[in-house]
C-alpha cells in the first residue's frame, strides 16, 4: 500500500493489540466468566500472561436491552448470542464465552463451539423467604421465574404455586425478591458460585424434582472455524467429559425444537466410558411431564441424545410440541 510505514495500522478504528479478544456481555456473571477464560489462556500459555495480552471486548444483546418481558415471550432463538456471533464474524473479536445454555443448538455458518471448560454444579437453587424445600414453600406462595422450565417442574409438584415473570440478571433478581416481588426464586446454582453468591441459596434442588437447562453450568468458547491459531490456544482449556454430556443434551434439544414456548430439561451425567441422559419435555402448567432415561457408551453421546428426543416426541404425541 502506497505511503504505509511497517508495523502502521492505518484502519480508521486503532485495532487491538491483544493477542486474543474475548467478547462478552456486560453482566457480571458474563464478565466474570470472560475472566475465567482469560486466566485459564494466561495459565496455559506464558505468553498470554502478558498484561494487554488478552482483552476483553462487551458487547450488548438484544437479551440484555429487554428486561420486562419473559425470554418465550420476545422469541427468536440467540437472544443472548447474535450480537456478540457477528462480532466473531466480523473479525472484532476471536472468542465469544458463553453460557451453553443460552446457545441455540444451530450456529451460523463458520462458526464453531471449540472448547468447552470443565462443568460447574448444573444444580438449580431455591431461594425463598420461608420454606426451605418446594414441599414446605407456603400454601399459595408467589415464585418468581421467567423460565417455562422451572415453572413447569414447580406446578407439577405444588400447582397451587402461582408463578410470576422476574428476569433481569441475577443481582437484579435478588433485589426484586428482598423487595418483595416474590416469596421465592429459582438460580442455577453455577451462576451464584461465580459470583460468589452460591451463600445466597436457601436449598440445593434434587435432579429428580428439579431438572436443569440442557447445558445449564457449562461454558462455550465459540470461534471462527477456520482459525487454527485460536482452536490451538483453546486446546488445553477443553474438557472432554464435559463435551460429551453438552453434546447429548444439546442433541436432545435440537430433536425437540420447534417451539421454544416447551418446557425443555436434559441432564446427561458421565461415569467412567458410560453416558446417563435423563431428559424431559411438560406443558407449562405441569400437568404433563413426559421423562425419558437412556444409558450408554460416552461415544455415542450426540446419538443417545437424538434417540432420547425422538422418544419423548413419540411419548408426547404430535399436538405437544405445536
Ligand atoms: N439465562 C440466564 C443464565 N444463563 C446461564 C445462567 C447460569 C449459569 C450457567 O448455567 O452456566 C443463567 C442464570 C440462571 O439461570 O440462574
Amino acid at each position: 500500500m502506497a505511503g504505509s510505514e511497517p508495523g502502521i495500522n492505518q484502519s480508521s478504528t486503532p485495532k487491538s493489540a491483544a493477542a486474543v479478544r474475548i467478547g462478552t456481555r456486560g453482566s457480571p456473571l458474563a464478565l466474570a466468566q470472560a475472566e475465567m477464560v482469560k486466566a485459564g489462556l494466561g495459565a496455559a500459555h506464558e505468553a498470554l500472561a502478558a498484561p494487554g495480552a488478552v482483552e476483553i471486548v462487551i458487547i450488548k444483546t438484544t437479551g440484555d436491552q429487554i428486561q420486562d418481558r419473559a425470554l418465550s415471550e420476545i422469541g427468536g432463538k440467540g437472544l443472548f448470542t447474535k450480537e456478540i456471533e457477528e462480532a466473531l464474524i466480523d473479525g472484532r473479536i476471536d472468542v465469544a464465552v458463553h453460557s451453553m445454555k443460552d446457545v441455540p443448538t444451530q450456529l451460523p455458518d463458520g462458526l464453531v463451539i471449540a472448547c468447552l471448560l470443565e462443568r460447574e454444579d448444573p444444580r438449580d437453587v431455591l431461594i425463598s423467604r420461608q420454606g426451605n424445600s418446594i414441599a414446605t414453600l407456603p400454601q399459595g406462595a408467589v415464585i418468581g421465574s421467567a423460565s417455562l422450565r422451572r415453572q413447569a417442574q414447580l406446578l407439577a409438584l405444588r400447582p397451587d404455586l402461582k408463578v410470576v415473570t422476574l428476569r433481569g440478571n441475577v443481582g437484579t433478581r435478588l433485589t426484586k425478591l428482598a423487595n418483595g416481588d416474590a416469596d421465592a426464586t429459582l438460580l442455577a446454582l453455577a451462576g451464584l458460585k461465580r459470583l460468589g453468591k452460591a451463600d445466597v441459596a436457601t436449598a440445593i434442588l434434587d435432579m429428580t424434582e428439579m431438572l436443569p437447562a440442557v447445558a445449564q453450568g457449562a461454558i462455550g468458547l465459540e470461534i471462527r472455524a477456520t482459525d487454527r491459531r485460536i482452536q490451538d490456544l483453546l486446546a488445553p482449556l477443553h474438557h472432554a467429559a464435559t463435551a460429551a454430556a453438552v453434546a447429548a443434551e444439546r442433541a436432545c434439544l435440537a430433536e425437540l425444537e420447534g417451539s421454544c414456548r416447551t418446557p425443555i430439561a436434559a441432564h446427561a451425567e458421565i461415569a467412567g466410558d458410560q453416558l446417563h441422559l435423563t431428559a424431559l419435555i411438560a406443558l407449562p402448567n405441569g400437568a404433563t411431564v413426559h421423562r425419558d432415561e437412556r444409558q450408554g457408551s460416552v461415544q455415542d453421546a450426540e446419538k443417545l441424545g437424538r434417540d432420547s428426543g425422538r422418544a419423548l416426541k413419540s411419548l408426547a404425541g404430535p399436538d405437544f410440541l405445536a
